[in-house]
């Protein structure tokens, strides 16, 4: 049971006098994250398009759906795992796909996938990571000491050269992720004032390009090494990062690729998540990055509904504005299978590298738990629109 560590913490609080190391709730992550980070890397991480209205808009989504807690209903027997494209995840959360993650700590996405894989809960890898998908695959499978083996997904920035783009799925399935997650609303960064206020961008720093100068293809296109001529290869991956080409054709095309589930991330449209699945993707990913693309989209839970009406049956992830137990539970009550983490995990990291990222995820599912089981719901599965009222009615 998640909520045990409640318990934890009042044991060790009242026998022990020891306080959590880490803050309990996402103010706090991002208060004391914030005092860590360099100012580049805070602006990069909190930093969203614009004038920031869709990251604003995501949390007031939120407010404007309330739980009704019912009573009286025997709790007595909890359940919080969800079925996901065919596995079992002990709770309706995963990690978000979040790149350049050495600029928050260290270790980067390394220290990601020993925290993910020690509370069970799955990650989502990136393109754009600091550290080669080989690696973060090894730290995920790794089962020395009390880990067990974590689960991992890989999301694909997909190039404009199609080959570096299918290399990457190739050496996913070969490094054991187990599912593609195209991310199609990011193939250029947006305005985003405070990265150029500050004029930084970490890839210009070399991070985040770790999965191209390792890939065998992305080299061959180079005269000389990444190591013998750096500045040539951040170059090409500047030349071929995004592709603003990509069509629902593509998605197609890749299904014909790799027997891998695929879900297509950044759809906001219900018309684009039945296209996405005509194509034969397995599911989407409903996002707006966080507010970090098109600044004035509408907030990521408000297009939730839509999408369910279009293409419930299939898999539905939700992100962008997710901060506490009960956002996850007005996630699934909307209709989601499961939501994603991104900003609390990454300041967790930045806190405390794998530990903070795990304590983060614990108070999550503890949170998540507790929240469900005191609105008089034992299982998951039993989550659904009758739980909320619109906070205006
Ligand atoms: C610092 C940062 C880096 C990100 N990098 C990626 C990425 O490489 N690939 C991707 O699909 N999404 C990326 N995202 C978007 C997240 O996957 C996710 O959609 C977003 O963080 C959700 O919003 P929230 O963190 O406000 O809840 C990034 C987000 C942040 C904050
Ligand atoms: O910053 C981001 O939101 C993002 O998705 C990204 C895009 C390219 C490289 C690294 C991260």
């Amino acid at each position: 049971m998640y909520s045990n560590f409640q318990n934890d913490i009042y044991a060790k609080g009242m026998l022990g006098g020891v306080r959590p190391a880490y803050p309990t709730e996402f103010d706090g992550w991002h208060e004391a994250a914030h005092q860590k980070l360099t100012p580049e890397a805070y602006g990069y991480i909190a930093g969203s398009a614009g004038l920031e209205t869709t990251a604003h808009a995501n949390r007031a989504a939120f407010a404007r759906w309330e739980i009704i807690p019912r009573m009286l209903r025997d709790t007595s027997k909890r359940d919080t795992s969800v079925e996901i494209l065919g596995k079992r995840w002990d709770a309706p959360i995963a990690l978000a796909p979040i790149g350049v993650m050495t600029i928050a700590h260290e270790e980067g996405e390394v220290a990601v996938a020993r925290g993910a894989s020690r509370r069970g809960v799955p990650m989502i890898a990136s393109t754009a990571a600091a550290k080669p998908m080989e690696e973060i695959a090894a730290a995920l499978h790794d089962t020395s000491g009390n880990e067990t083996s974590g689960r991992g997904w890989y999301q694909l920035y997909w190039s404009s050269d199609r080959d570096v783009a299918l290399s990457f799925v190739r050496r996913a399935e070969a490094a054991g992720f187990e599912a593609i997650v195209v991310t199609v609303d990011t193939w250029q960064l947006a305005w985003r004032p405070r990265d150029l206020v500050q004029a930084f961008l970490p890839f210009l720093r070399g991070e985040g390009v770790a999965n191209f100068l390792s890939d065998p293809v992305f080299q061959s296109r180079l005269e000389k090494s990444p190591q013998e001529d750096p500045e040539a290869a951040i170059r090409l991956w500047g030349s071929i990062f995004g592709n603003p080409a990509l069509t629902f054709d593509d998605i197609a095309w890749l299904r014909e690729q790799t027997s891998l589930p695929i879900l297509v991330k950044g759809i906001q449209h219900p018309d684009d998540a039945t296209a996405c699945i005509d194509a034969g993707a397995d599911g989407v990913v409903v996002s707006n990055h966080g507010g970090r693309q098109v600044d004035g989209a509408r907030a990521s839970l408000d297009c939730l509904p839509d999408i369910v009406s279009a293409i419930g049956g299939s898999t539905i992830l939700f992100d962008s504005g997710v901060r506490c137990g009960a956002d996850i539970m007005k996630a699934l009550a909307l209709g989601a299978d499961a939501v994603l983490i991104g900003r609390p995990m990454v300041y967790g990291l930045a806190l405390g590298g794998a530990e903070g990222v795990e304590h983060v995820l614990q108070c999550l599912q503890a949170d998540f738990e507790l929240n469900m089981v005191l609105s008089g719901i034992g299982n998951v599965a039993d989550i659904d629109r009758t739980c909320l009222v619109r906070a205006d009615d």
